[in-house]
């Protein structure tokens, strides 16, 4: 078992938890420039942007500022699209990619970290005629060969029409008819990171939201055209950008639930270490069907996360032991019981080392605010404290209302602190420190910093509200 898991193990669980026989955490983390160990915490912003026209979200900086100061996240998977990005094929569009940065110097100016989600449902906006039912990929790659897409209630039941699968079917190459889609793929992936890459606040590329193999499902369709897009992107990537990590997801069918991943691993072509990240989602079938988190629903719900956790290890070892971030989850946080599945997901995220970018930052049931700006109650339910960014190798951490445990091995060689989110709610005069030093508290930002320890050993951090 890794430390990391012995540690998380010890700080999440108990030793019953030590009794656990599902594969260890990595122990791997996405790092800043500094070096330091990233613990991600943040939005998917935002789903608005799917159906905009200048592909942008329906999202301002002071909304952002606002949700900074509510929750302290510092992270955000931002929503981009292959249709803005490539308009026509082999034009990339500048402005699109102005508006794009725009967005994130908003991000970088509060010490966010920003990952590039290129987002797509169903495929594209031109699977039906109004535009408004799928999103993600120009009308120009999407050949749905004449074949018909229906009308449905549930938007999910689009991905069984003909014409759909056909789409995905052409764009994998199922057909033998269109080797050339995944070729403009990569190359507008390319056209991205050409533009981000050196940004500070860019840290990771997404390189496919909830892949759908058409025709292709599961691990035939996951370790053959699935990965090999993942490699042609992350090679093509890598011709301007050698530092961003490259997320890979699997597919949403049967992963999002709970089922195992057969996704093969990516070789990055940059010099050193490679920065290869594993991106799932999850969605319990039973909460998607309003089951909400309570009596049988909630054991089911709860077999789905155990199952998930350790598919997701195992892929994440797969992989080559890369860093995971739960790039989706949420929920109609009005269902019975929503809280504390919330609470289950991030605690499972914690123990796992992942990051988390919750499903999604867009006004209403589902979002931190209402239309009207009102805050819901998953504000307070993710304004927790966490160790943002670690000047070593986590070991483990836990993170309650009034108290944070961070357990860690420091590295003298990182200049830059461990840096600690503390909530205006539960600190409001900053923390009491054990088994460390404060060096700064910054009340306006809610930073603590710890002072490097003297001794490279493993050391444990525990704070607690001042009085
Ligand atoms: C049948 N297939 C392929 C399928 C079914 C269901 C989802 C899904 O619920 N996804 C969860 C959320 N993720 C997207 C955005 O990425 C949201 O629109 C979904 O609610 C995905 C794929």
């Amino acid at each position: 078992m890794s430390l990391l898991a012995a540690g998380a193990l010890v700080l999440a669980g108990g030793v019953g938890a030590a009794l656990r026989s599902d594969p260890a955490p990595t122990g791997s983390f996405l790092t800043d420039d500094a070096g330091r160990a990233l613990v991600l915490r943040g939005f998917n912003t935002a789903s608005s942007a799917k159906s905009t026209p200048d592909g942008m979200p329906k999202f301002t900086e002071e909304q952002l500022a606002r949700e900074h100061a509510d929750m302290g996240t510092n992270f955000v998977r931002f929503l981009i699209s292959w249709r803005s990005v490539e308009p026509e094929p082999g034009v990339f569009d500048q402005a699109y990619l102005d508006r794009v940065e725009e967005r994130v110097g908003w991000y970088s100016e509060r010490g966010y970290q920003v990952m590039l989600d290129m987002h797509q449902d169903l495929w594209s906006g031109a699977i039906t005629p109004d535009g408004k039912t799928g999103n993600g990929a120009p009308a120009w790659a999407t050949y749905m060969d004449g074949l018909p897409v229906g009308s449905h209630e549930m938007w999910e039941q689009y991905y069984l029409d003909p014409g759909v699968i056909r789409a995905f079917d052409n764009f994998w190459n199922t057909t033998g008819e269109h080797p050339e889609l995944a070729d403009h793929y990569a190359q507008a992936w390319r056209a991205v990171a050409q533009r981000f890459s050196g940004n500070p606040a860019v840290v990771a590329y997404d390189l496919m939201n909830e892949p759908y193999g058409g025709t292709l499902q599961g691990p035939v369709f996951e370790a053959g055209p699935l990965t090999a897009l993942y490699q042609k992107t992350a090679d093509a990537i890598r011709t301007v950008d050698q530092d961003s990590w490259v997320c890979v997801a699997p597919q949403a069918m049967g992963v999002n639930w709970g089922t195992p991943s057969g996704l093969g691993p990516i070789d990055d072509a940059r010099d050193g270490d490679q920065r290869i990240a594993y991106c799932p989602h999850i969605y319990p079938l039973p909460m998607d069907l309003g089951g909400g988190y309570e009596g049988t629903s909630r054991d089911l719900v709860d077999a789905t996360v155990d199952a998930w956790r350790g598919h997701t290890l195992r892929t994440a070892a797969a992989l080559g032991d890369v860093p995971i971030i739960l790039g989706e989850f949420g929920l109609d946080t009005t269902l019975p019981g929503a809280l504390d599945f919330v609470e289950r997901i991030y605690a499972t995220a914690t123990e796992m080392g992942a990051g988390v970018s919750y499903w999604s930052r867009d006004p209403g049931s589902w979002g931190p605010y209402e239309e009207d700006g009102a805050a819901r109650n998953l504000v307070p339910a993710l304004d927790r404290p966490y160790p943002r960014a670690v000047a070593g190798a986590p070991i483990g951490w836990r993170g309650e209302p009034e108290r944070l445990e961070l357990t860690y091995r420091p590295d003298a060689s990182i200049s830059a602190p461990t840096e600690i989110y503390l909530p205006a709610r539960t600190f409001p005069n900053g923390a009491q420190v054990s088994g460390g030093e404060v060096a700064s508290w910054d009340a306006g930002a809610r930073i603590l910093t710890l002072r490097a320890p003297q001794t490279p050993d493993e050391t444990t951090v525990t704070l607690t509200p001042a009085r």
